[in-house]
């Protein structure tokens, strides 16, 4: 069993969520009003090591008003136990998992870093080889009561997920700006598809202005 999943992301027209440089402040203010009453409702919002690393963000819901009780569980999706130990992700204000692959469960759990982390409440998942198993680690989440998850990004765990069959709804803030760069990072990367007859298929159940922006609503179609 796993959780129902949201993908949730904002992008350009050209469908970039950040710069090469990582820059990547794209949703309107309505938007993110959007997107924080959506972290209000779900059990649990997870994002990849380089998310984390960029941005250092909070993945709690404080664009609106709210109570601590409100903050999902953060989940973040780390094969080489990479996370900064002053990430912001690391605070009391949520509960947070960080899942790493069993390659590297020896070198971190050796480290200083780990049980500073598991003492100021950090959990621990481990499964998979070099990556995490994300269908292990959905599992887990479901097992731990999460029945839905929100998925902020980045462009690399974007497509693993799709890729393993793994989210069922796409929420997708499209900013009226466009950014160009091959090298910019797009809503989906990883390795991609090679044929057309490969990609996911998508339903569209809605579409709504917010703001200066467009929100588009799909369903995923395994
Ligand atoms: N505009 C928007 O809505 C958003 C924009 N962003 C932007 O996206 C950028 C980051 O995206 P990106 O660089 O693609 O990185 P991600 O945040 O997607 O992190 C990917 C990393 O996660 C680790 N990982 C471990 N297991 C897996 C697995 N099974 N599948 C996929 N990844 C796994 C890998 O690192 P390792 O090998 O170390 O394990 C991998 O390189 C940032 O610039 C950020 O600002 C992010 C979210 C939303
Ligand atoms: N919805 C949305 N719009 C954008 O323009 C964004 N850049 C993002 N980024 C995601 O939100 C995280 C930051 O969250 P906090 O405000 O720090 O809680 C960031 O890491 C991305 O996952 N999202």
């Amino acid at each position: 069993m796993k959780p129902y999943v949201i993908l949730n992301a904002a992008m350009t027209l050209d469908g970039k969520i950040a710069t090469e440089t990582g820059s990547s402040n794209i949703s309107g203010k309505e938007d993110l009003i959007r997107v924080h009453e959506l972290r209000k409702e779900v059990d649990a919002i997870m994002v990849g090591i380089n998310t984390v690393i960029a941005d250092d963000p909070r993945l709690t819901v404080h664009k609106i008003e709210s109570k601590k009780e409100d903050n999902p569980i953060r989940v973040v999706v780390d094969g080489k136990g990479r996370i900064p130990i002053e990430s912001r992700i690391t605070n009391d204000d949520a509960p947070t998992i960080i899942a790493v692959s069993d390659d590297y469960k020896s070198d971190l759990t050796a480290s200083d870093k780990y049980h500073v982390l598991k003492n100021n409440g950090v959990d621990f998942f481990f499964a998979g080889e070099n990556q995490v198993d994300l269908v292990k680690l959905m599992n887990y989440l479901y097992e731990k009561g999460v029945r839905t998850l929100m998925l902020e990004g980045g462009s690399t765990l974007n497509f693993s997920m799709i890729k393993d069959g793994l989210i069922d709804e796409i929420r997708i803030c499209v900013a009226p700006m466009v950014v160009g760069g091959v090298n910019a990072i797009s809503l989906f990367g990883g390795d991609g598809f090679m044929t057309m007859d490969e990609s996911v298929k998508l339903e569209l159940v809605d579409s709504f202005s917010c703001g200066k922006d467009l929100v588009l609503k799909y369903k995923v179609k395994y």
